[in-house]
């Protein structure tokens, strides 16, 4: 049978050959191309450039990553191990700024690699590559988790709309925003599921289009400015999206466009729930303003996608990757350990409590 996108592993660690194997997410729809990339450029690069690309990959991507740069060097001396450790951390950290999982990963390797510190090298070593292969395996339950208490928020027939791809392709299995829709899908409910193409890199279109068309459920897909209008017709019950970083008072950085959506939602009164795994929450911001926003290349909206350009040559041109949505336009922020509602600090407080019990 033809593999189709679902049957594809996101991001693996492939240990036989010690690679980080990926779908080359740039190719998508078109083609289902894997990569199996052993060095650390490649990796940063692929982080860099998109083919692997969502908050919970890349946090995972890095981990990998990191342990892959790692796992030949050969010295006994621990201090020169460290030195390269941080070397590679550091590398990695600089692939992108704005998805919080990326730091969250690396910081979590780094702990690791202290905590055998007293040890030998090869116990370090392997050290890493239990963290990396932990931090991926953890992701798929975190994020059936979110999608088990997302699942709680709307009706089996619902309307929901969702931006961006936060789907299988953005972590290793389920999605966040996604999570909902394959759990309800396995309990034979049949959502309409509205995706927003997602300018400029068309994430919406080019991943969770295809990913849930190919997993058989029932999607439309809009341009980011038909949102309004299939809001106005009574379609949408509830938006769903994912998040690169939340502040610690709820100010949530996700793919541009989002705060549209929500202060669309918000006008016609219906609910926009973020999904976020505890590792997207960054309690050491207070506020969205503090979110480092990346900026790319204004290629990107002149002249990729079609044959010609698509702008005036020379025109100026502002390309925000993420932009921040405020809490007071998020009804609730899912994460695997429940709902999370205003005053978002003092709750992210709460369920940190409950993540270390
Ligand atoms: C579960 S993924 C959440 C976010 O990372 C996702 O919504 C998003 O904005 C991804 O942006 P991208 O630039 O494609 O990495």
């Amino acid at each position: 049978m033809r593999k189709t996108i679902l049957d594809c592993d996101t991001v693996t660690l492939d240990e036989e050959n010690g690679a980080l194997v990926i779908v080359d997410q740039t190719q998508l729809p078109n083609r289902i191309e894997m990569l199996s990339l052993t060095n650390i450029e490649d990796i940063w690069e692929a982080i860099y450039l998109l083919k692997v690309r969502g908050a919970p990959a890349i946090g995972v991507s890095a981990a990998i990553g990191v342990y892959l740069a790692m796992k030949d060097i050969q010295t006994e001396d621990m201090g020169l191990f460290m030195k390269r450790f941080k070397k590679a951390k550091e590398y990695l950290a600089t692939s992108r700024p704005t998805a919080v999982n990326l730091f969250w990963a690396l910081d979590r390797m780094e702990a690791v690699a202290y905590k055998h510190g007293e040890g030998s090298v090869e116990e370090v070593k392997e050290a890493l590559h239990q963290e990396a292969v932990r931090i991926r395996e953890e992701d798929i339950e975190v994020c059936r988790r979110i999608g088990e208490h997302a699942l709680s928020l709307v009706q089996p027939q619902a309307g929901l709309l969702t931006h961006c791809n936060a789907g299988k392709l953005a972590a290793v299995k389920y999605g966040t925003a996604t999570a909902p829709m394959y759990l309800g899908q396995e309990k034979g409910y049949g959502f309409h599921i509205y995706v927003d193409e997602t300018r400029p890199l068309l994430q919406g279109a080019r991943l969770t289009a295809f990913e849930l068309q190919s997993a058989g459920m029932d999607v439309t897909l809009i341009c980011d400015n038909m949102v309004g209008a299939v809001m106005k017709k009574g379609l949408i019950d509830a938006v769903f999206v994912g998040c690169d970083r939340v502040a610690a008072n709820g100010d949530t950085a996700n793919k541009i466009g989002t705060s549209v959506v929500a202060a669309v939602a918000h006008y016609y009164g219906i609910p926009v729930y973020v999904c976020a795994p505890t590792s997207t929450i960054d309690m050491a911001l207070s506020c969205g303003a503090e979110i480092p926003i990346e900026e790319r290349s204004g290629d990107e909206i002149t002249e990729m996608w079609y044959e010609k350009r698509m702008a005036p040559q020379g025109v100026k041109v502002y390309n925000p990757c993420f932009d921040v949505t405020d809490h007071e336009l998020i009804t609730g922020i899912v994460t695997e350990y429940g709902v999370v509602q205003e005053p978002y600090e003092e709750s992210f407080q709460k369920i940190f409590q409950k993540a270390i019990l």
